[in-house]
């Protein structure tokens, strides 16, 4: 089988994309999926390998990126994780689409690798309610914020690069985003719900 194509969710931080993606798993169980990401930070007590990550040696960790392993990767305060591109591959294998919720760096790579997805720019109303989410969500402080909104503009600018981005949603109303991404992905969903329900051979 082969499969639905990958949804790929972009945009500033705090624009809403962990709220649309937890709206899209409540809405559609079973149909969407996440790739597990490998890291070469050590395990925590009740972490298996394999299915909440691939654990990696830096040294296998460092080849993969070498070899074009990875769709993404980053190095956070001295520990990599990253995305493989055979993760993705699983997630479709299994007839699920595979959210991906990564940076516009990391979707240039997606495009770059040849991934079958659907590239998705979430943009805020404005840059001041951006603001204002940073600072209701309460999970970073002023500096970090200040940061982010840097960052956004940047973003903003890639979201308009040619050939990025399929769509761009403007998340105001929730509802009526989540309208419009479900729309986006109607016949993605058709294809998973058909392989979600379909007696396996
Ligand atoms: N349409 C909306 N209107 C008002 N608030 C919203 C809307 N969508 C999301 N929010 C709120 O904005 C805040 C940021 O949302 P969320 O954490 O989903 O952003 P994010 O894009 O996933 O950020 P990050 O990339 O940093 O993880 C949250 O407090 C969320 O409840």
């Amino acid at each position: 089988m082969v499969g639905p194509r990958a949804v790929v969710l972009a945009g500033p931080s705090g624009v809403g994309k962990g709220t649309l993606i937890s709206r899209l798993q409540s809405s559609y169980p079973s149909i969407f999926g996440f790739s597990v990401s490998h890291t070469t930070r050590p395990p925590r007590a009740a972490e298996v390998n394999g299915t909440h990550y691939h654990f990696a040696t830096e040294a296998a960790f460092v080849d993969g990126i070498a070899g074009g392993k990875f769709l993404e990767h980053a190095n956070v305060h001295g520990k990599y994780y990253g995305t493989s591109l055979e993760a993705v591959e699983q997630v479709r294998a299994s007839g699920k689409i595979c959210i991906l919720d990564i940076d516009v760096q990391g979707c240039r790579l997606v495009r770059k690798a040849g991934v079958p997805a659907l590239f998705v720019f979430v943009a805020p109303p404005s840059m001041e309610e951006l603001g204002r989410r940073l600072r209701g969500r309460g999970t970073e402080d002023e500096e970090a914020i200040a940061g982010r909104l840097v960052v956004a503009e940047t973003e903003m600018a890639a979201s308009k690069e040619p050939g990025l981005f399929d769509t761009v949603i403007v998340n105001d109303n929730l509802d009526a985003a989540f309208d419009d991404l479900v729309g986006a992905l109607k016949a993605d969903i058709a294809v998973a719900e058909e392989a979600a329900f379909s007696p396996k051979a």
